[in-house]
This record gives C-alpha cells, structure tokens and sequence, in this order.
C-alpha cells in the first residue's frame, strides 16, 4: 500500500485587538494572531504537512500574502485547498498529530474541542487527530504562537487490488500486431540464425 508523510510549520505573532483562531476555533483571549488572514497557526500547518506530502507546494504557493483576497480569510479555505489536492493525487488522511507552542492561552482544556473540529475540517475521526501543547520555555517567544503538523496518507487503491486498465483496440490493428510478431519469428530465421529445436528425446 502506498503512504506519504508530511511536515507542516508555521508562526503568528500575538496582537492586541483581533480575534484568536486557531484549529478553527474562535477562543476567548486578551488577544489574537497576526497575519494576512485569520492568523490560524494551526490549519496554516496542517495546510502545508497536507501539500508537502503530496508534493503540491506550500500554502503561500496557492495563496499569496500578496494577494487581497486572502486579507481576513477563514483558513479552512486554505485547508479545503489541500484537501483536494490530496484527494486528486489519490490519497486519504490516515492520522494527523500536531504540537502548539505557546504560553497562553492553556489548550488542554480546550484540546478535545480543538481536536473535533479540526476533525470535521479534515473529514476524519476525532481519534485521528491529536492536538498536543507546551509553552515555548527558555525560547523567549512568549508572544508568539508555533504549530507543527504531521500527517500520514495512505493511497486510495486497495492493497492487492490493480488499478483498473482498459483499452479497446481495432481487430485490424490487433491482426497487423500478430502478424509482425509471426514475421518477425520468420525474419529470425531467415537471417541464419539457429532455432533452438526441440527433441522429443530430449525428455527423460
Ligand atoms: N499553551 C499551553 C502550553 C502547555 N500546555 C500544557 O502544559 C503542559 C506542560 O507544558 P510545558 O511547556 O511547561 O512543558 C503541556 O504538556 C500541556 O499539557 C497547555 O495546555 N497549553
Ligand atoms: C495564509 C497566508 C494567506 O495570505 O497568509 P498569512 O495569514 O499571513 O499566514 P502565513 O502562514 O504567514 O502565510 C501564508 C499565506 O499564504
């Protein structure tokens, strides 16, 4: 069976005065994270382990920072983006694990909602999700929040079972390709070379 691993990455600076998202959850905190969209540093690296497995990319490839129509965008666009190209190079998520770097706010009692949306996102299994934290000790990054993703696919073809192949040919073309083959036995022989012959005796 075919599987790919992917990596994702990403950072967001805490700023006063927007929203904080992050797995797709809207979280009640003094402040949110900076970026060009939502600032989720979650989905942003789930977005890229999901391209990078797949080898389409990252998430700025699809979606400019330069780009207004990514100002303020939900990042479940950017996932949804992923999704499909995962799909199209015929591959389904097997698991997914992630690890927030972050002083605050806390995760884990937020970690199993967390965990069911980024789920439903992914069209997957809670139990397919983990969602782990720590705070960003003696890295002085405490106004900032760091995602990392995992994900393992596995191809969408069964094990054992061959792709399906189909081809339809012409029976004149089918009679031309028999006939080389024959002539092209003959054309052995006429040039000299010795055909193996077979003896009956040979057999014990
Ligand atoms: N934003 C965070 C950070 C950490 N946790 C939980 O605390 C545990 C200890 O973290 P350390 O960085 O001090 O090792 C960690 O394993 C998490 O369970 C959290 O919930 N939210
Ligand atoms: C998500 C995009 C979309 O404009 O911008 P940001 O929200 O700034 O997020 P980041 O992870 O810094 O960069 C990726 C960009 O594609």
């Amino acid at each position: 069976m075919g599987m790919r691993i992917g990596q994702g990455f990403d950072s967001h600076a805490f700023k006063p005065g927007v929203p904080l998202v992050i797995g797709g959850l809207k979280i009640e905190h003094t402040e949110g994270l900076a970026g060009h969209s939502d600032g989720d540093v979650l989905l942003h690296a789930i977005t890229d382990a999901l391209l990078g497995a797949v080898s389409a990319g990252d998430i700025g490839t699809f979606f400019p920072p330069s780009d207004p129509r990514w100002k303020g965008a939900d990042s479940s666009v950017f996932l949804e983006t992923a999704l499909e190209e995962v799909a199209t190079a015929g591959y389904r998520i097997v698991n997914i694990d992630t690890v927030l770097v972050l002083m605050r706010p806390k995760i884990v009692p937020i970690a199993g909602e967390m965990r069911q949306r980024v789920a439903d996102l992914l069209g997957v299994k809670p139990g397919d999700v983990g969602i782990k934290a720590k705070t960003p000790e003696g890295l002085n990054q405490d106004g900032v929040a760091v995602a990392y993703a995992t994900v393992l696919l596995e191809s969408l073809a069964e094990p054992g079972e061959p792709r399906a192949m189909t081809a339809t040919a012409d029976i004149g073309e089918v009679n031309e390709v028999v006939e080389s083959l024959v002539v092209g036995v003959r054309d052995t022989s006429a040039l000299g070379r010795k055909m193996p012959a077979f003896d009956t005796d040979d057999l014990t």
